[in-house]
C-alpha cells in the first residue's frame, strides 16, 4: 500500500510504498548502438545517488528515459509507481538537463518566474532565486550571462517547485571551485527536507563527498551499485607500488595471492589487492627485495578506472579466459 504525506504547504512529498525511481529490464538502443542495456535500479526517499560512467556509458539516456524525454525499447520505468509523464504533470520532478538553450530575450528574474508559473507546486520566485544563489542578478538578461551563472538558472529552473526528486545531469560543468560548493550546499538543503536527489557527473570527487550511494554505467549496463566506500572496495582496497632491480619475473607477480591488477612500467611494479598485508608479505616471499614501497588506499577515481577497465576485459573475453582482471574477481 501506499502512504503519502504531505509536508506543508510547499514542502516536498513524503511517501512510502512505491519506490521513487523504479527501472526494470530496461533497454534503449539507437541503431546497434545500446545506451541503455537490461538496467534494472530502485532509488529510495532522501537518497543522493551520483551516476558515474565513461563517455557514452548511458547516463544521458539513462536520465531521458526517467524523464519520459525518451521511451524505452524494452522494460519498465516508473517515477513514484506512476509513469514519468504522470509523475511530472505532477510536479513531483525537477530536472536540470545539459542540453536545451535558455529562453534568452528575457531576465533572469522573468525566466524563474515563468517557471514558478507553471509549476504545479511552486515557491515564490524570490526564494527560489536566492535559493539558487542568483537574487543579484535577477534583472540581467539571460543571454549576458557567464557559464556558471547559467547553471544556476538551470538550477533555479529546476528547484522552482516542492519537488520530490531532483535529477541533475552534470551539474556543475562550468562552475568554478566556490560556485560548485555552494551549488552542493544548496543541494544538501534540498535533501535534508526530504527530497531525492540523483546527479550524472564526471566529478568523481564529487560523488565521493556528496553521493551515499553511486552507480556506474558502462555500456549500457550497471556495473556497481553501492557506497563509494563499497565500489572502492571491490576494485581492491589497496595500491602498492615499488621498485625492482634487475629483470622482472611477471609470471611469478601474476601468482601473488589476493592480486586484483598488475601494471609493470621498467622497474616499477603497480599492484592492486585485497589484502595487502598477504599480498606484500608474499612479494618479500619471493625473495625480492623491494624499493621504495608504497601502500595506499584506492580513490574513488582509481577504482572507477578498475571496475570500469575490468567490464571492458570481460566484454572482451566473455568466457572468464585471457587474463582479465574481472575473471580474477
Ligand atoms: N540520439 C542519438 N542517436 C544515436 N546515438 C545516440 C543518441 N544519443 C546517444 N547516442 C549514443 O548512445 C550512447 C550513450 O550516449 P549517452 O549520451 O547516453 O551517454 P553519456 O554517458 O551521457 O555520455 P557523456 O558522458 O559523453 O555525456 C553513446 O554511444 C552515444 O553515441
Amino acid at each position: 500500500m501506499t502512504v503519502t504525506a504531505t509536508n506543508g504547504a510547499t514542502g516536498p512529498t513524503v511517501q512510502t510504498g512505491a519506490p521513487v525511481v523504479g527501472f526494470s529490464g530496461v533497454s534503449k538502443s539507437y541503431g546497434a548502438v545500446r545506451a541503455v542495456a537490461d538496467v534494472s535500479l530502485e532509488l529510495h526517499p532522501g537518497e543522493t545517488v551520483a551516476l558515474l560512467g565513461p563517455n557514452g556509458a548511458g547516463k544521458s539516456t539513462a536520465l531521458d528515459l526517467l524523464l519520459g524525454l525518451k521511451n524505452a525499447d524494452g522494460g519498465s520505468v516508473r517515477v513514484f509507481g506512476r509513469t514519468p509523464a504522470q509523475a511530472i504533470a505532477e510536479g513531483r520532478v525537477g530536472a536540470m538537463l545539459q542540453s536545451g538553450g535558455l529562453m534568452e530575450e528575457v531576465t533572469v528574474r522573468e525566466l524563474v518566474g515563468l517557471a514558478c508559473e507553471l509549476h504545479p507546486r511552486a515557491y515564490p520566485v524570490d526564494q527560489v532565486l536566492a535559493a539558487a544563489g542568483i537574487a543579484d542578478i535577477g534583472s540581467r538578461m539571460v543571454n549576458k550571462l557567464s557559464g556558471g551563472q547559467e547553471q544556476r538558472v538551470r538550477f533555479a529552473l529546476a528547484t522552482a517547485g516542492a519537488n520530490d526528486l531532483i535529477v541533475l545531469d552534470e551539474p556543475t560543468v562550468g562552475m568554478d571551485v566556490s560556485a560548485r560548493q555552494a551549488f552542493w550546499a544548496t543541494m544538501r538543503g534540498q535533501v535534508e527536507e526530504g527530497r531525492t536527489v540523483l546527479f550524472a557527473t564526471h566529478y568523481l570527487e564529487e560523488a565521493d563527498a556528496i553521493a551515499d550511494r553511486v552507480l556506474v554505467l558502462h555500456q549500457g549496463r550497471l556495473i556497481a551499485d553501492g557506497t563509494a566506500a563499497e565500489i572502492k572496495a571491490r576494485a581492491g582496497a589497496r595500491r602498492i607500488t615499488f621498485d625492482l632491480e634487475g629483470a622482472i619475473d611477471e609470471a611469478a607477480l601474476r601468482a601473488l595471492p589476493h592480486l586484483v591488477g598488475l601494471e609493470i612500467t621498467g622497474p616499477t611494479v603497480r599492484i592492486r589487492s585485497d589484502d595487502a598485508d598477504a599480498t606484500t608479505h608474499a612479494v618479500y616471499g619471493l625473495g625480492l627485495y623491494p624499493r621504495n614501497l608504497e601502500v595506499a588506499g584506492l580513490g574513488l577515481e582509481q577504482a572507477f578506472l578498475a571496475i570500469t577497465d575490468a567490464a571492458t576485459a570481460a566484454n572482451a573475453y566473455p568466457a572468464g579466459a585471457g587474463g582479465d582482471e574481472a575473471g580474477k574477481r
